[in-house]
């Protein structure tokens, strides 16, 4: 069986911030490309590896992976909120072949998901219950973080899943990139406030949640200003990982460091995992092509902006 990949960045501020019209109409650009492609495929299953970020996975149960067999958004940033449409059974049967595999995934009959999970879906499907999708959480914020050979070895082992499933045409997705650092608290430089949130931030007041998201929408502002105290965006690390990820050997990755990735692109660089994991399970299936790809660097968005597409290669 072939699969098909769209790894793509999400950025809340794709709704909050104002870019020039150029750089708003090259990602367009690059969307519709993916939705064509998309629309062609006509998947039947989509399973999407995404990140969270402190709105369904708290450090009060911190999981490197998870499946999950139903699913909510959250409505983070104005995001669709409410229930996903995922076939629990085919989500269970995965994790039984994940788990006969040597590899402990953590499972969830009841997953929150975020912007992160949840603006692939409405930029592709034009809504979040339109296409069953069984959703996989890859952590992208919160130490300690699994080693990436890890991460390539769950993503074959799902790939390896869906690859002799032979009545789905699978689409999976990767979501979240490229190097990138905004302003997510982090646990060891937190105060007791944003502590309280990383342990347990469930269902924020209203309140709560503007004022979080305020802090990253002024954060975007004043990086594109030059003024902001993150991170500088990373070109020649997105490019180069966009080049080991279309080169089908995805091993070279393994050498990759969670501390030397945040030195390199950002805390949330981390987020480059789903799209590690998504090329993995896409391999799994056999040789592929990338058939569309686009990246800019993106202050407004902060983000290193990166979109791709592949396919199993026919024959
Ligand atoms: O609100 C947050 O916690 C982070 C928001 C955020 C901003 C830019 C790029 C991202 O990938 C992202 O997730
Ligand atoms: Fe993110």
């Amino acid at each position: 069986m072939s699969l098909a990949l769209v790894t793509m960045s999400h950025s809340p501020l794709l709704e909050y911030a104002d870019p020039p019209a150029q750089v708003k109409d090259a990602v367009q650009g690059a969307f519709s490309a993916a939705r064509t492609f998309v629309r062609a495929y006509d998947p039947t299953l989509v399973v999407s590896f995404a990140p969270d970020h402190y709105n369904g996975f708290f450090y009060d149960l911190m999981p490197p992976f998870c499946i999950g067999y139903e699913a909510v958004g959250v409505g983070d940033y104005g995001t669709t909120a409410g229930p996903l449409n995922v076939p629990a059974e085919r989500a269970a049967e995965l994790a039984q072949w994940v788990a006969e595999r040597d590899l402990d995934v953590a499972v969830s009959r009841r997953m929150e998901v975020d912007h992160g999970a949840v603006q692939p879906l409405e930029i592709l499907f034009d809504g979040i219950d339109t296409v069953p999708v069984v959703p996989v959480f890859v952590n992208g914020v919160a130490k300690p973080f699994v080693t990436m050979r890890r991460v390539r070895k769950l993503g074959e082992a799902i790939g390896g899943y869906l690859a002799q499933l032979r009545d789905e045409r699978v689409l999976l997705i990767g979501s979240g990139g490229l190097s990138h650092d905004p302003p997510v608290p982090q646990w060891a430089t937190a105060d007791e406030s944003a502590r309280a949130m990383l342990l347990n931030g469930r269902h924020p007041t209203a309140a709560a949640r503007d004022a979080r998201q305020q802090r990253v929408i002024d954060t975007a502002k004043a990086f594109a200003a030059g003024t902001a105290p993150i991170q500088d965006l990373n070109p020649d690390w997105d490019r180069a990982l966009m080049a080991t990820l279309a080169s089908g050997d995805l091993t070279p990755a393994d050498a990759m460091t969670p501390d030397q990735m945040a030195e390199d692109a950002g805390n949330s660089a981390h987020e480059v995992r789903t799209w590690l994991a998504a090329f993995a399970a896409l391999g799994a299936a056999g040789p592929y092509e990338v058939t569309h790809s686009f990246y800019r660097p993106i202050k407004e968005y902060i983000a290193g902006f990166g979109v791709m597409t592949a396919r199993t290669v026919a024959g």
